[in-house]
């Protein structure tokens, strides 16, 4: 049975299966199995074609990517918003790689990428889809791209494709510490009341995933479902904006209530008749900004040595940082002379010690780092 087959099964089992406290355990169980065959999916494909690349470099500050279904106007609004033609057609499937612009706003050079349109179950590998979505996980911040005249099910659809890829749209990552250990079993340790899930539950799916030994520290009521987000660490969580295009072809009626309907993340546009663009580019700005920074983001202070940290200047990071960036962030060259770094804080092994570590070790937020160079 291959993989697609599989998680179609789970499916079918999980809808047969009613949701009560007396299956709750067993439900937990069957989600593991899904999260891990949909994992599965996403490896690279050894028999697909090779160098028909979505392998565009990043660029600039930040990337955007836009995605949608086909003919909603990606490729028209990249062509309207930076200095790159994207081939516009009336037809679905016109734009079948990976087409980066860059928009230039207040001295940042941001890299958007025009995709080519999805099909629903693109992350089950249908057409290109999985190739779209997953480059969609590079991305910095997401535009669901949405076309006003067709079904208004398009949001919807968009966003579980892409939780089906491990993409987890304007939402922060549980507050779940998960440390692995050679021995010792596995210890964990609630600060809050879990209502959601229970530790037996926890503690089985640990053992499917053959976790013998590790320290949980679970600082937020979690669900089965977040906790195994936590566990396989393969979640990306990335902020995402609604763009509602065409606008010029639909009634003001309509368009009354998609406003109504739409929240804080919702821009309507037309390129048709150039409405709402620069908004759009504002809000995409307003948004990077806010994922460099807190919440998203995470800060690091560093130190001298024989010195104490300045807590009032963090270098502020992207959430996945290592100790590399740490020494951008401070100056260019430095990585180069970088011997070893010692950090305090949630991402040493020690904590409350600090632990010596090299230049791709992952920091976390409000990690103290101090740099010793050759
Ligand atoms: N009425 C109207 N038509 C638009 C607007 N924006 C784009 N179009 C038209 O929509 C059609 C599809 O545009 P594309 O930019 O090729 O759409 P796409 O999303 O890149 O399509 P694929 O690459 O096939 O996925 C073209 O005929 C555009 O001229 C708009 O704001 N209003
Ligand atoms: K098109
Ligand atoms: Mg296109």
């Amino acid at each position: 049975m291959g993989i697609v087959e599989k998680i179609e099964e789970i499916e079918k089992e999980m809808a047969r299966t009613q949701k009560n406290k007396a299956t709750e355990y067993h439900l937990g169980l069957l989600k593991a199995k899904l999260a891990k065959y949909r994992a599965q999916l996403l490896e690279p494909d050894k028999k697909g074609p090779k160098g028909e690349g979505f392998d565009v470099m990043k660029s600039g500050d930040a990337r955007v990517c836009m995605i949608g279904f086909p003919s909603v106007g990606k490729s028209t609004l990249l062509s309207k918003t930076t200095k790159t033609e994207s081939v516009v057609g009336a037809y679905e499937f016109t734009t079948l790689t990976a087409i980066p612009g860059v928009l230039e706003y207040e001295g940042a050079r941001v890299q958007l990428l025009d995709l080519p349109g999805i099909v629903q179950d693109a992350a089950k590998g249908r057409g290109r889809g999985r190739q779209v979505v997953s480059v969609a996980k590079t991305a910095d911040l997401i535009l669901l791209m949405i076309d006003a005249t067709k079904s208004a099910e398009q949001k919807k659809m968009l966003e579980i494709e892409l939780e089906a890829v491990g993409i987890r749209l304007n939402t922060k990552p549980p507050d779940v510490v998960f440390k692995p250990k050679a021995a010792g079993g596995v210890t964990i340790t609630c600060t809050v009341k879990l209502t959601k899930t229970d530790e037996r539950t926890l503690r089985s799916i640990m053992q499917n995933y053959k976790i013998h030994s590790a320290d949980v520290m679970i600082r937020e009521d979690i669900s089965t479902d977040e906790f195994i987000d936590v566990l396989l660490g393969t979640r990306k969580y990335i902020p995402a904006l609604t763009v509602i295009n065409k606008i010029d072809g639909v009634s003001m009626e309509t368009l009354d209530s998609m406003a109504r309907e739409g929240d804080g993340r919702t821009i309507m546009i037309s390129c048709e008749i150039d409405l709402g663009i620069d908004w759009l580019l504002e809000a995409i700005w307003a948004k990077l900004k806010l994922a460099v920074y807190f919440p998203l983001g995470c800060r690091v202070y560093t130190k001298r040595r024989g010195e104490q940290p300045d807590l009032s200047d963090p270098i502020c990071l992207r959430q996945g940082a290592t100790i590399e960036t740490v020494c951008h962030g401070i100056h260019r060259g430095l990585a180069s002379h970088f011997k070893y770094a010692l950090v305090w804080g949630k991402s040493s092994k020690f904590n409350p010690q600090p632990q010596k570590v090299g230049l791709t070790h992952h920091v976390q937020d409000e990690d103290v780092v101090s740099i010793f160079t050759k």
